[in-house]
């Protein structure tokens, strides 16, 4: 067992509940152990070895001083880090963690994305969550109840994506639920003291953080589905301020939010619909298109606008309007833009103030955005702007205030600081008059100095001498080695140089000590006003978040208002009613790239022209994808208060918007395709209401034909309510399954659609326009042809496909409700022919039936083999081209006999 300072390092890991520990001796914090190869890992640092009681340790440590940018690496690769320091009581050394720095609580992290620390705690079918970025004082905090209570929450944690996730208790063997919660989103999971979870305990502790703010906000219930929220909210806040980390202070309000009021977006469905990310990784996601925002700020809460698109009227009309009227003046948003590229994170620099990490060029940043509020309103006072909701955006904020700190700092801080609080500098004159005497003293005695060479010269009639100081000599007098010899009693010799000798004097010698004494009395009063001046800024931390997140909305405005502006797009009507309908929409990602070809969208629920179901075909590569899913951008953005990509637009405020299309990665995780599209469905069937709107690409494509057909034939009956007693959402249903747009004949508010082409000499034109009826034809093999898929195996895919429709191989012959039986009429690979109409039942065996009634008992070896494999062949399995190319085998092995 480790003795001395390797067996105190490891006693304190064991009770720091954290996955490293810097422990500080002198002037560097080391790492032990395991702790001392991770960091030298990670960090690329070098590891040594120590030997403790008679084994090797590895070590690892970084100078006192540099420890914070080594913390914040470690941390945002995910790791909880504590911090022991070094105290002296009394002579004895002591040691004791100080605080443990984590995903969640890091207060200065290098981007400036949110990074949420979330809880989540569940009673029965309540879950409660809160999600705080201690980065900018923002805290939330919901409940979701229900039957799918877990599944929303899901979409809740994906929403914010938090850095950190402290499930509660009762969440903590939940495998099923935090498996998925790691699989949506890179969290870093803690397990807290349960304790902190607990009703009496975490209300105590919001009254403690809020006052009766907790309570206007609802957080003070001890019943109800609040009390979820409560209990989530209470630990978080718990948490913080066991970690030590000092930013309680910057969390100043509270707010809850009502996930019903919010566009449900389930995670699927953000990821579908690349809102932030792209789902390779590769190309433009919807935020990195519409995103033209100046401040770091404004970029987080476009996101968060983006990801959390609204069912409130009132608001989005507010949106809307403030957007409009920016969009129509545009010098104003020049102005606009230019003053707010000038603006500072205040969010971010209450809580660096709050927590003593803001230097005074934080400091000095904090003023020059104050300092805006002025300009901004003169460049809102337009005959436009004035009465807009843009305008009104900075009424909230108490200028007052404002102006008193930014004028504070003005008086207090110099320009051009240097980037150390300790060495002085900081302050202007004026400001103190300590400090002013100070350094008034202090600079004299520097000046005395400074003179000091002309006046000995003049005295002694040295010529070769001069003053200087350095860090071993501190301040001396050199003198020409030819003039060494005359220099006057009262010079005491330090130093012979090649050249010259160094002496001091006396009277050096005192100004030496009262310069030092001064240097440093100046640094710490310095160092404490300014101290006392981030005190001061800290206990504004809550004006400056409002003065933050207003500017944040003025800039995320504005860029809402420059976008719409360059690209043509309109203001949507928003109603009540069910009603989509489009006039040349476009998807606003593709639309950069490509010359768009807009299309319309009318979808509605009048009883006399329903359309409430359109199925979608087209050829592959047509624009059925693009054209779905810019139905979706385009209700989404009118319901974050956009402008949208279209001519004309009236959008029908939806519940929620579900997709379902082609899954790409999720193979990686472990889980079938097919398997995956159909939880996907099976959600969307639980969860779409007749307010949502449903994309569903190609559903039922992962498996063997039949099924597929099948499942989607059914899913389509059950939303399009053809089965009465289940809500109708609008859907857009993309298909290669042309059987499926025979449902337009049965079923009411069922229409076809299709993305048309034109086929001239064998050559296909996409021509990207979505017109009204149905097509039959896929082009796949042209798609196959231009991917460079072989000519013979192009042109014998033809020829099967010509042979297919001539014989109308696969044919499914209706589904009339009463009675009807879908009826399939069957190609059969073994013998190259076809079975006629009339339900048939595979046999047992799986074997392929034959026309004549499986007559294949005495057949020669080759169609045998063939069979044999046919048999062994996984349809499901097999994807398309190689049982493509399989047949061809078969085939020419059959036409060979
Ligand atoms: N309206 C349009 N105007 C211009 N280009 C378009 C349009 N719609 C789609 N495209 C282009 O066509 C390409 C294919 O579109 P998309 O993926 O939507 O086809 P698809 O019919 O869904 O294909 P598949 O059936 O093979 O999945 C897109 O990458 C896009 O560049």
């Amino acid at each position: 067992m480790a003795d001395g300072i390797v067996g105190e390092f490891f006693d304190l890991k064991q009770g720091a509940e954290a996955d490293l520990l810097a422990m500080q001796m002198g002037d560097f914090y080391e790492f032990f152990g395991d702790d001392a190869e991770t960091v030298g890992a990670e960090l690329d640092l070098k590891v040594s070895k120590r030997s403790s009681g008679g084994e090797n340790y590895s070590m690892a440590g970084v100078p006192v001083d540099d420890l914070t940018p080594y913390l914040k690496a470690l941390v945002e690769r995910g790791y909880r880090v504590a911090v022991a320091d070094q105290f002296e009581d009394g002579g004895d050394i002591e040691r004791r963690v100080a605080r443990v720095v984590t995903p969640g609580t890091l207060v200065d992290p290098t981007d400036t994305d949110a990074r949420y620390l979330a809880t989540v705690v569940r009673e029965g079918d309540r879950v409660g969550l809160a999600f705080l970025d201690v980065t900018t004082g923002q805290f939330r905090a919901t409940a979701v109840t229900g039957p799918d209570a877990r599944e929303r929450a899901l979409t809740e944690l994906y929403r914010f994506a938090p850095t950190e996730l402290l499930p509660g208790p009762e969440l903590r063997n939940d495998d099923a639920f935090l498996t998925r919660a790691r699989e949506r989103v890179d969290t870093t999971l803690t397990l807290h003291d349960a304790e902190a979870f607990a009703p009496g305990r975490a209300r105590h502790t919001l009254r403690e953080q809020f006052g009766a703010a907790a309570e206007s906000v609802g957080l003070d219930d001890a019943s109800g589905a609040d009390a979820v929220a409560t209990r989530a909210a209470g630990a978080a806040l718990a948490y913080v301020d066991e970690t030590g980390v000092g930013v309680l202070a910057s969390v100043t309000r509270i707010g809850t939010y009502d996930p019903d009021e919010q566009v449900t977006l389930d995670a699927t469905t953000q990821r579908n619909l690349e809102l932030v990310e792209t789902m390779t990784g590769a190309g433009q996601s919807l935020l990195d298109t519409v995103d033209h925002t100046e401040t770091a700020a404004g970029g987080r809460l476009l996101k968060e606008w983006l990801t959390r698109p609204l069912q409130r009227r009132g608001e989005l009309a507010r949106r809307q309007s403030g957007v409009a009227a920016l969009a129509a003046d545009a010098m104003a948003r020049e102005r606009l833009h230019e003053l707010l590229s000038g603006a500072s994170d205040l969010e971010r620099l209450a809580s660096r103030s709050v927590s003593g990490s803001a230097d005074a060029g934080a400091l000095l940043r904090v003023r020059d955005t104050l300092a805006l509020l002025p300009e901004l309103d003169a460049a809102l006072d337009t005959e436009r702007l004035r009465e807009s909701p843009a305008a009104g955006v900075l009424e909230s904020v108490d200028r007052e205030a404002a102006a008193d700190l930014r004028e504070t700092l003005a008086e207090a801080l110099a320009e051009d600081p240097p980037n150390t609080v300790t060495q002085g500098g900081l302050l202007c004159r004026g400001f103190d008059d300590e400090l002013d005497e100070l350094v008034e003293r202090h600079e004299s005695a520097l000046e005395w100095v400074e003179t000091l060479a002309e006046r000995e010269k003049r005295e002694t009639g040295l010529s070769r001498l001069s003053v200087d100081r350095n860090k071993t000599d501190g301040y001396y007098v050199q003198v020409g080695k030819s003039q060494a010899d005359d220099v006057p009693e009262r010079y005491e010799a330090i130093k012979t140089l090649k050249n010259s000798e160094r002496f001091v004097t006396p009277e050096l010698r005192e100004k030496e000590r009262e310069i030092l004494r001064l240097e440093e009395a100046r640094g710490e009063l310095e160092y404490e006003l300014f101290r006392e001046l981030r005190e001061r800024v800290a206990e504004r931390a809550d004006l400056l978040q409002s003065v933050g997140r207003a500017v944040a909305e003025l800039d995320t405005l504005a860029s809402l208002a420059t976008h719409a502006v360059r690209n043509d797009w309109t203001r949507p009507e928003l109603t009540d009613s069910d009603d989509l309908d489009v006039t040349a929409g476009r998807h606003p990602v593709v639309e950069q790239d490509v010359e768009f070809v807009p299309n319309d969208l009318r979808m509605c629920t009048d009883t006399d022209d329903e359309r409430r179901f359109l199925v979608v075909t087209g050829p592959n590569m047509s624009g059925k994808s693009t054209y779905m899913r810019q139905s979706a951008l385009i209700v989404l953005l009118a319901q974050v208060g956009s402008f949208v990509p279209a001519d004309r637009a009236t959008v029908g405020l939806v519940d929620g918007i579900y997709t379902r299309v082609g899954a790409l990665d999720e193979l990686a995780q472990g889980r079938s395709t097919f398997m995956v599209e159909m939880q996907e469905l099976s959600n969307i069937l639980h969860s779409a209401t007749e307010d949502s709107l449903v994309i569903l690409d190609e559903v039922g494509r992962g498996t063997a034909t039949y099924d597929g057909i099948s499942i989607a034939w059914a899913a389509t009956e059950y939303l399009s309510s053809a089965q009465s007693n289940v809500a109708s959402p609008k859907v857009l249903f993309a298909t290669h399954y042309h059987e499926l747009t025979g449902l337009a004949e049965h079923i009411d508010g069922v229409e076809n659609v299709h993305v048309a082409a034109e086929e001239r000499d064998g050559d296909v034109t996409f021509l990207r326009s979505v017109v009204d009826g149905a097509t039959d034809r896929s082009y796949g093999i042209h798609v196959a042809e231009l991917a460079g898929v072989p000519d013979p195996v192009v042109s014998r895919a033809r020829e099967v496909l010509r042979r297919l429709r001539e014989d109308e191989a696969i044919d499914v012959l209706g589904s009339e409700r009463e009675g009807g039986e879908t009826q399939q009429v069957v190609f059969d690979l073994g013998t190259g022919q076809f079975s006629g109409g009339g339900r048939r039942d595979a046999p047992p065996d799986g074997r392929a039936a034959t026309a004549d009634g499986g007559k294949d008992d005495a057949l020669d070896p080759a169609t045998e083999s063939v069979l044999d494999e046919l048999r062994g062949t996984d349809v499901n399995e097999t994807p398309p081209v190689e049982l493509l190319a399989k047949v061809q085998e078969w085939q020419s092995r059959l036409e060979e006999e």
